[in-house]
């Protein structure tokens, strides 16, 4: 809806009304239309403000919407009408104007934002483009490199970008509305010639082609098969080559390939379920609005290594003090200068002082005394751990909530260590902590909700996005990592490279195949993880039996790598080489595939050929059925908790919504009849074993995914 209303006698003030974000939903646009035409057909009416109510202009076209059945005015005519009006039309822009949101204050002809703004068209990120004129728009208004750079990564910029841009006319500190009635007051009557942005030329650049090239060129790098990026390279440059008419229709023509688009869902489905997995719920029913999170302003971090060097930047970087403990004086001066540079280089980019004096370090756990959070990252090593505990139960401040950031270890069984297992929970961090934005709050039987809450808005306040997960090997993410890297490790027996499976999921969209992801985190972590499991053994036994363990097959080759101490990039060596330890450039090893045939050899096995769709529906499939099981356990709360793990902290291609969506896309029949396949194949591989919610789906007609949730609840309520 919109509110129309007169204000100063001759301005016609516009407010749009659709909380929360006042996105332009069908009920939306038709006020806009009609409020537009009474204000123009008002003859004391001299000039129009377009505003939104509740401090935001708009969050752009109602997403929830979308579909084949759209109803309601058409955005563009109603931007064409606003931009034709022959009296000034201002758009006071609070809060966000992002994607229609935007694009409709750039067909109004002046644009007064509030300096706490924030503008953008993110249609990209949502698998679309700027489809109601707004490709066409902004290049004519802030030249074709800076449009492209906004365009293609939908990034948001503050208003004193977009005033040095030129998107918008003015920023203010005080009330937009009233600067923008002001504003209408002064330019009542001026000609409106200048200020219709479709009436612009293009500016154009040198080097037209080459920028072009350059950037699809660097689209088609960073987001692997994904539509929109390409597209929206596409439009600007009908931008800048056509008449702005016909570039509208090559807009639309391109928006139309995309609004279809399997990959336009999947990324809808991203947004909303990121949203989803904040309103968190424990299995009690414990959520947000039952529990009341502790304040945490002072946290601690235990041992500085990979991991806590970096939550000790991002704890610093959210404005909290932090205690960093580190035992070993060579690696503390090694973290603290780590550390150190972390945040100067960080605050070069922002502009603003590094907060190096918000951290203290010191060998010593006493320190850790008046903190209100503990982030433990010692070691993968239960003992250590739990000695750990011991100790921080003695030194903590009453009410100190006490976290792990271990991988995979029980943290039930850390909890245990304590006096007070209420106050204990994961909070499994990725590598690098300060810039991967995944995190995972892991409860355990004696967890508390405020423990969970607390936890949750720390990690809010991080800016990550936070899955709460209930306590197993693993937990989700990493869980779901073994039976797909053990499906990577039985494919380099079966005759595959390193170079081959990687090929296979960077082409699928992964940022990083398996192998050079695992040189990068490191092999040792995964070995470590494997002899806690009591499966990888020191070396490597004689016969069958090295292949078998615990009745089923193994692949040893991760841990005969570790054995050669080749445990990544910090070597220099792991599935690739390197040119020296810390390198990143990964090199395929002459080394390794030695290694791999005489390893064949001595097993008695022949190398076949492997194709792509074999080593995706292998290590894909062999994921997405743990995913399955992970629900069934009840330790995700849904497929979107999974999906967002899974995008947000492994890699998974956005595009494709993460394993559990796109096994819905894939359909649930075919998922399961390529792992019975499989399974025939290797029976000795319990990880291919369908499980039985997958095949309780199937049976129930393979129920869209976003009804999973429901499906579940009354599978377990039948149990
Ligand atoms: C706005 C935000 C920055 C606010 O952030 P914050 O305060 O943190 O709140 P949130 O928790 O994010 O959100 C609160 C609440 O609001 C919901 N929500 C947010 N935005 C939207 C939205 N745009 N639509 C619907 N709902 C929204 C959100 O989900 C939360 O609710 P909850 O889930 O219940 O918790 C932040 O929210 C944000 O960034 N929002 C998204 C901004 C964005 O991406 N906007 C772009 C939208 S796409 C767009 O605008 C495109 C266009 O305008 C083009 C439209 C053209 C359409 C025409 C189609 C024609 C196609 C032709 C095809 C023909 C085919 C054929 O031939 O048949
Ligand atoms: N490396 C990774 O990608 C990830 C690791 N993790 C987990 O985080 C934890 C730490 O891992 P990394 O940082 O990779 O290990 P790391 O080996 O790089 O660092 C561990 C550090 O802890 C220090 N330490 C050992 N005992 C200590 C004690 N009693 N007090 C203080 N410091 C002590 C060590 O000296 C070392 O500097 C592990 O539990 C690991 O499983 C979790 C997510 C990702």
């Amino acid at each position: 809806m919109a509110q129309y209303t007169r204000v100063s006698g001759i301005v016609g003030l516009i407010t749009l009304q659709n909380p929360p974000v006042n996105a332009l939903s069908a009920a939306v646009r038709q006020g806009i239309v009609d409020k537009v035409e009474t204000a123009l057909s008002d003859p004391k009416v001299k000039s129009v403000v377009i505003c939104g109510q509740n401090g935001i202009f708009c969050g752009g076209a109602d997403i929830k919407e979308f579909g084949p059945k759209m109803s309601g005015p058409p955005l563009i005519p109603m931007i064409h009408a606003i931009e034709a009006a022959n009296k000034p039309v201002v758009a006071a822009i609070e809060g966000s104007a992002l994607g229609g949101g935007l694009e409709l204050a750039l067909g109004c002809h002046y644009r007064i934002a509030h300096s706490k703004a924030r503008l953008g068209l993110p249609e990209v990120t949502l698998g679309l483009l700027p489809a109601a004129g707004g490709s066409q728009r902004l290049p004519r208004l802030i030249g074709v490199p800076a449009a492209l750079d906004l365009i293609t990564t939908g990034r948001h910029v503050t208003a004193a970008e977009a005033l040095q841009l030129g998107i918008v006319d003015q920023v203010t500190d005080n009330n937009t509305v009233d600067a923008a009635v002001k504003f209408a007051l002064s330019v009542a009557g001026q000609s409106l010639d200048a200020r219709r942005i479709s009436t612009y030329p293009c500016p154009q650049p040198s080097h037209l082609d080459a920028l072009f090239e350059e950037v699809m060129q660097k689209v088609r790098q960073s987001a692997r098969g994904a539509m929109a990026p390409v597209a929206c390279v596409q439009a600007v440059r009908a931008a800048a080559t056509l008449p702005y008419t016909q570039g509208l229709e090559r807009e639309k023509e391109l928006m139309a390939t995309l609004f279809t688009s399997g990959q336009a869902r999947a990324l809808q489905y991203i947004f909303f379920a990121q949203r989803a997995v904040g309103r968190w719920r424990m299995p009690s029913g414990a959520g947000w609005d039952t529990s009341k999170h502790r304040p945490v302003n002072k946290a601690a971090v235990i041992g500085l290594g990979t991991m806590g060097q970096g939550i000790t930047v991002a704890l610093a970087q959210t404005g909290l003090s932090v205690v960093a403990i580190e035992t070993q004086e060579k690696q503390l001066m090694k973290a603290k200068q780590a550390v150190s540079s972390t945040l100067e280089r960080g605050a070069k980019r922002r502009g603003v002082a590094p907060p190096l004096d918000r951290i203290s370090y010191s060998q010593n756990i006493q320190a850790v005394a008046d903190v209100d959070l503990v982030i433990e990252a010692v070691f993968e090593d239960m003992g250590l751990k739990m000695e750990v505990f011991q100790q921080l139960s003695a030194v903590c401040k009453p009410g100190t909530v006490l976290c792990t950031n271990t991988s995979a270890l029980d943290m039930d069984q850390l909890a245990s260590e304590t006096p007070n297992p209420e106050l204990v929970v994961g909070m499994h961090f990725f590598s690098p902590a300060h810039v991967m934005k995944l995190l995972e709050v892991v409860y355990g039987p004696r967890s508390s909700p405020q423990a969970v809450a607390t936890a949750m808005q720390l990690g809010k306040k991080m800016g990550k996005a936070s899955v709460v997960v209930g306590n197993c090997r693993g937990f989700v993410g990493n869980r779901m990592l073994m039976p797909y890297s053990e499906q990577a490790f039985f494919l380099l027996e079966e005759g595959a490279t390193p170079e081959l499976v990687d090929r296979a999921l960077e082409e699928f969209g992964f940022s990083m195949g398996l192998f050079r992801m695992s040189d990068l985190a490191g092999l040792d972590v995964g070995w470590r993880v494997r002899k806690s499991a009591g499966l990888a053994e020191p070396r490597e036994a004689s016969g069958q039996s090295a292949r078998i363990r615990k009745g089923y097959r193994y692949s040893p080759i991760a841990d005969l790598i570790c054995e050669q101490g080749r445990f990544g990039q910090k070597t220099g060596s792991g599935w690739y080489q390197y040119d020296k330890p810390g390198s990143r450039v990964a090199r395929s090893d002459p080394w390794l595939h030695s290694f791999l045939e005489q390893y064949r050899a001595r097993h008695g096995l022949v190398a076949r050929s492997i194709d792509h769709q074999e080593v995706l529906e292998r290590c894909l499939y062999a994921m997405i059925n743990e995913g399955f099981r992970i629900l069934e356990d009840g330790i995700a709360a849904g497929p979107e908790d999974i999906d967002v793990i899974y995008v947000f902290g492994y890699g998974w291609p956005r595009h494709r919504g993460g394993p559990m969506f796109y096994a819905s896309m894939v359909g649930l029949a075919k998922v399961l009849e390529r792992l019975e396949h499989y399974h025939q194949a290797h029976p000795d591989v319990p990880y291919l074993q369908p499980c039985s919610l997958l095949k309780r789906l199937v049976a129930s007609g393979s129920p869209p995914v976003h009804r999973w949730r429901e499906v579940i609840k009354k599978l377990h309520s039948q149990l």
